[in-house]
């Protein structure tokens, strides 16, 4: 196992943006692991290259296809010389491109969480499946520009890919306004492709093409083979009610999760507002609003398997342009003693029992008042060594989905973090959309040791908790 060691151009490494609210914190060290690197080839290094070098490159914005070291402006995901499944393969390009492909999806969540707040209009509405949880445009949005994306951008392969959604409220007569609104989200973010380093469609899509692309997304997973798994809004909840959400990209091979890339729309680089709700977040930078340049929210986390390091970059803003080197290794919390540590669940009481978990806490003496947070954010949450803990025991009978954990499994393990059900096994994303045969519950930890004594705890309460 291991990679090479992460080597960035002395151009680049010399005069990293400095983010003024960066939590305090500084990039650690230069890792002895294997490492990503953004690497550029070729032309002489300049110290201050031209925003559209370092955002677009011209390989994946005109060609369509990208072709990993061919253009000027080269950015490369370097992992190399093993570590990773099926024969030491680096993903690199998978990587960039579901990095790229996930900052477009966030784009279009933002306009549409910030069309949720005003006064009513179609593409600013909630609607509800028949298990009665909400969906909105962005859910289908998503769906449409990450098929569309990766399908552009892979046109060589046969890709594959596992979501929530389906065509079918779309396709109905009921939902042609719906599917209006959809088509107009979609269009108006892929236009904007060019600055993720992606390229936009030559014409605008139309309603029949966005279906073809959410159809796309009825791969059901399984052991054999690649396919992506995509939760295009997870934490609905809280995408509906203008807090914390992520837009979840993975990539499965052969049952196992080669590499994650969690969106985070409103993930706060003040680690103490991820317990406030985003409209205290929204007020306060009302009153006094974030400097310009400075790195305020927003974030999107990268992983991929066997590189013994997750990175993190800023979301790209308005006017904005994606930009590798802003990328910072995340790296997993160092506290192990309870009293210190902080745990975070779901906000629901209907997906997690809060009164088990409490008893748990209580137990391995955790004395911090639990983190709710909507969304995979918990799992982001973990791997930028802002908490500590994740637990989620989910009624009796609920199957988990693979799409709520894959991205942030590789990100929290990379990052130095376990992960596993409540028995200690391995998640297991090969059996389909379900991760089938989960013990009780799942348990995130930043360390082995809280992981151990959770673990414990949970057999020594399990039998007298009504669960
Ligand atoms: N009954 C039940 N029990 C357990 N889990 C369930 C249940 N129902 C749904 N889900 C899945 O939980 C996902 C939301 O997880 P969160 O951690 O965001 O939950 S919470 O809203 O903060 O309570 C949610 O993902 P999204 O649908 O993407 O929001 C569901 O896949
Ligand atoms: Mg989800």
């Amino acid at each position: 196992m291991g990679c090479s060691g992460l080597r960035l151009p002395t151009w680049a490494a010399a005069a990293p943006p400095s983010p003024s609210d960066w939590d305090g914190r500084r990039p650690r060290p230069r890792p002895r692991r294997g490492a990503p690197v953004v690497r550029r080839r070729c032309s002489a290094p300049s110290s201050t290259p031209t925003p559209s070098a370092a955002a677009a490159p011209s390989h994946l914005a005109a060609g369509g296809s990208p072709r990993v070291g061919t253009a000027e402006h080269d950015w490369v995901w370097d992992c190399r010389g093993g570590g990773i499944g099926g024969g030491g393969r680096d993903y690199a390009r998978e990587m960039e491109v579901a990095v790229r492909v996930v900052q477009a999806a966030c784009t279009l969540c933002q306009r549409v969480q910030s069309s949720l707040l005003l006064p009513a209009s179609a593409s600013g509405s909630v609607y509800s499946k028949l298990d009665r949880s909400p969906v909105t445009v962005a859910d289908w949005g998503v769906q449409a520009i990450v098929s569309w994306l990766l399908s552009d951008c892979f046109q060589d392969e046969n890709i594959s890919i596992v979501a929530e959604e389906d065509d079918e409220t779309l396709s109905s007569s009921d939902g042609a306004a719906l599917l209006e609104s959809v088509v107009a989200a979609v269009n108006g973010c892929l236009i904007e492709a060019p600055k993720y380093g992606l390229r936009s469609p030559e014409k605008e899509l139309k309603a029949h093409d966005i279906l073809q692309a959410i159809r796309r997304c009825s791969s059901i997973g399984g052991p054999k083979g690649r396919f992506w798994v995509l939760d295009p809004v997870d934490g609905t909840l809280g995408f509906v009610r203008g807090d914390q959400y992520a837009v979840a990209l993975a990539l499965i091979e052969d049952g196992e999760v080669v590499l994650g890339v969690l969106g985070c729309p409103n993930y706060p680089m003040k680690k103490e507002w991820l317990n406030y709700h985003q409209r205290y977040y929204r007020l306060m930078s009302k009153v006094s609003p974030p400097t310009s340049g400075s790195w305020h929210k927003g974030c999107v986390m990268y992983a991929h398997r066997g590189c013994g390091q997750a990175w993190m970059q800023p979301l790209v803003h308005d006017f904005g342009k994606l930009d590798w080197r802003n990328s910072r290794e995340v790296r997993v919390s160092t506290v192990s003693d309870p009293i210190s540590a902080t745990f975070c669940e779901p906000v629901e009481k209907a997906n997690t029992s809060h009164s088990f978990t409490a008893g748990l806490a209580h137990s391995v003496g955790l004395r911090k008042q639990p983190l709710r947070v909507y969304s995979m954010v918990k799992y982001a949450a973990i791997a930028r060594g802002d908490v500590e803990i994740f637990m989620k025991f989910a009624r009796a009978g609920y199957k988990e989905k693979i799409w709520d954990h894959a991205a942030g499994v590789v990100i929290i393990r990379e990052a130095g973090g376990v992960i596993t059900d409540a028995g200690g096994r391995p998640l297991d994303f090969s059996m389909g959309v379900f991760l089938e045969g989960l013990d009780r519950g799942i348990i995130a930890c930043s360390g082995p040791l809280l992981h151990h004594r959770i673990v414990g705890a949970v057999d020594a309460s399990w039998n007298s908790s009504t669960l």
